[in-house]
């Protein structure tokens, strides 16, 4: 290879990122940016990509498209390689984000002319600027009646501290400062740096299982040359691999001879499962290695915990199978199999969240064409018990019996919660009401004020967001990361069914909030559990001490008796309702119990109920 001709090709790489809040363009800005250099728009690219391709071999890595090689034509007469980063967008996944602009020399900013910084534009930013990079401010929506692009400069000064002045203004809907934002990437953006000449050093920044090809890895190569046939090393658990082919997606796989540092594109070496190959991790050559990986490797770890079981018992082998395959493609999720008395057979499940913990029910059932119950969402908990053991717990049905316990601890979060001003004070007394603990809070502006608190993480999993979205009328956006555990008076709660303990709907929560909860709790079973032949008594016990009860009567009501008049559609609604809270029954003892009573405990409003009321 000659040398120089790689520098030269270096020189002219561009590694780029977008960061923005939701809705405030990055997917418009995008499109433009490939439409205006590789004329091809990203939401054809699906549709075209799947058209060519004769097999179903390269889906795993067009759906997820994570990286673009671009190529531009410069005002300068010179051409340069852009490489489009993208990066997930959800806080459950705040780790790879960061990992996504690791690849990248800067960001793309984007910022709402008309709304302005919000919380995730924050903390995405930070992430930026923790990995030092390059940051293009870029106000977009001038179109927009309501922009006021000079406030959103100053707002951008004043809450990020980065200089403004020279922010790019663009319409993405009318393509309004596209190409001076397409020119400002190459004055602004530097280009890459690292030796070519030096051992492979490597970081995966995403990785997505393919059943053809194995793990796709998604890298961007700091140092060195990678080229098939070579033996690939990962650092951090010294795993070798040979490579069998390396290329781009530009936007289709395109294969190529070599990577070279600088170059962001794929790896695919016949890797069996992505927990093999996480991403931070970083790659190099068996046989040359570089000295040291990459800084920042951070395994991924659950932070939320739910049991997930088949409806139909006799589906458990399929639900272990249709795991492990995930686990393939999902390297943050975990499962180990666990017995509930009343559920029988399941698989007690890890998740970065809520969300994540929802993207995988959804795959489940559609991909694997499963139907599933899942058991109300706990966090874990560090335990020592009174004979000194200490054991974590991550199902409340585990707890030891209270006399057993000499102390609880719980997971903590920091919780960045911006708002406007008037805000604040509903806003401190949800936090208040949430077991928060004041941390601190900043004026961002005028009107605009971050407000810290540290919280538990079991608050946060139940309907907190929900609440703080109400608190505020929706302006308020929140922000969170695990901090600490620490030592809490926590009781498990146990529900009765029937006079017998349904060990499914135990639950932790706060010796103050115990009786209030038990009481909702049983008031929302008495909703959603169907009535049967005979009265079903619902008690909620902690230790040997009821604490709340009802009963649901006996006889199953017609409920579309109470529907006078004809409107069909409210009462096909009503029916359809009926029917699918039935598919999702469960027969424990004698009771028929729905799934949304495994979530309850999740709080009233959560979940699809919710979803249908949009
Ligand atoms: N008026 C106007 N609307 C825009 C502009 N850019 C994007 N939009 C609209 O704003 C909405 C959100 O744009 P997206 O590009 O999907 O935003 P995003 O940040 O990618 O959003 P997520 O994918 O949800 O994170 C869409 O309805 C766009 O059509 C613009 O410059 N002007």
């Amino acid at each position: 290879m000659d040398l120089d001709k790689l520098k030269e090709r270096q020189k002219h790489m561009r590694n780029f990122s977008i960061v923005a809040h939701i809705d405030h363009g990055k997917s418009t800005i995008a499109d433009q940016i490939l439409e205006k250099t590789n004329t091809i728009a990203k939401r054809d690219m699906k549709a075209q990509i799947l058209d060519d391709m004769p097999l179903e071999r390269e889906r795993g890595i067009t759906i997820k498209l994570n990286a673009v090689e671009l190529e531009y034509k410069a005002k300068d007469g010179e051409t340069y390689i852009f490489h489009l980063i993208d990066t997930p967008g959800h806080v459950d996944f705040s780790y790879e984000v960061s990992r996504s602009l690791a690849a990248c020399e800067g960001a793309l900013l984007i910022v709402d002319a008309a709304q302005g910084v919000e919380a995730q534009t924050l903390a995405n930013t930070y992430l930026a600027i923790d990995n030092d990079l390059e940051i293009l401010p870029v106000i977009n929506k001038i179109d927009l009646p309501s922009a006021e692009p000079e406030k959103v400069k100053t707002e951008i000064e004043e809450m990020i501290g980065i200089d403004a002045d020279n922010a790019v203004l663009t319409s993405a809907k009318t393509g309004v400062g596209i190409d001076e934002l397409i020119e400002r990437i190459v004055t602004d953006i530097p280009a890459p740096t690292g030796d070519i000449d030096a051992p492979l050093k490597a970081l995966i920044f995403d990785s997505v299982y393919d059943s053809y090809r194995g793990v796709v890895l998604n890298v961007r190569l700091f140092e060195g040359v990678v080229k098939p046939g070579d033996t690939i090393e990962i650092m951090n658990n010294n795993k070798k691999f040979e490579v069998t082919e390396v290329g781009v997606m530009s936007p289709k796989a395109v294969t190529r001879e070599y990577l070279m540092a600088g170059d962001v594109g794929y790896i695919t070496a016949s890797i069996k499962s992505v927990k093999d190959t996480q991403v931070g991790d970083t790659v190099t050559l068996a046989d040359n290695p570089t000295a040291e990986p990459l800084e920042g490797y951070r395994q991924s770890t659950p932070m939320v915990y739910a049991g997930m079981y088949p409806v139909d018992n006799s589906k458990y082998e399929d639900l272990r199978e249709a795991l492990e395959k995930l686990q393939l493609n999902d390297a943050a999720l975990e499962y180990e199999p666990e017995t509930s008395q009343a559920l029988g057979f399941g698989f007690r499940c890890g998740f970065l969240g809520l969300l994540h913990m929802d993207v995988v029910q959804e795959r489940l059932e559609r991909e694997f064409n499963l139907e599933l119950i899942i058991t109300s969402p706990s966090v874990d908990y560090h335990v020592t018990k009174t004979d000194g053991d200490e054991i974590i717990v991550d199902n409340p049905a585990e707890l030891p019996e209270s006399s057993e316990i000499q102390e609880i601890q719980e997971p903590y979060v920091r919780a960045e919660i911006m708002v406007p001003e008037d805000f604040v004070g509903p806003v401190m007394e949800l936090c208040q009401r949430k077991r928060g603990e004041f941390v601190t809070m900043d004026y961002l502006d005028k009107y605009r004020v971050n407000v810290i608190y540290k919280l538990p993480l079991l608050e946060i999993i139940f309907d907190f967001f929900d609440d703080l979205k109400s608190n505020t009328k929706g302006y308020a956006s929140l922000d969170y990361e695990v901090d600490d555990y620490e030592p809490s008076e926590l009781v498990k709660m146990d529900i009765l069914l029937n006079g017998e303990p349904v060990d499914a709907l135990s639950f932790i929560v706060h010796k103050d909030f115990a009786f209030q909860r038990g009481r909702d709790i049983v008031s929302k079973l008495k909703e959603v559990i169907p009535r049967q032949m005979f009265e079903i008594p619902i008690q909620a016990a902690i230790g040997n001490k009821i604490v709340a009860r009802a009963t649901v009567k006996a006889y199953r009501k017609d409920v579309t008796a109470k529907l006078y008049g004809g409107d069909r559609t409210r009462r096909d609604k009503l029916l359809n309702k009926q029917k699918a809270g039935k598919k999702r029954m469960k027969e424990v003892g004698k009771v028929s119990i729905p799934q949304e009573a495994f979530m309850s405990v999740l709080n009233l409003n959560r979940g699809k109920e919710t979803n249908d009321n949009k």
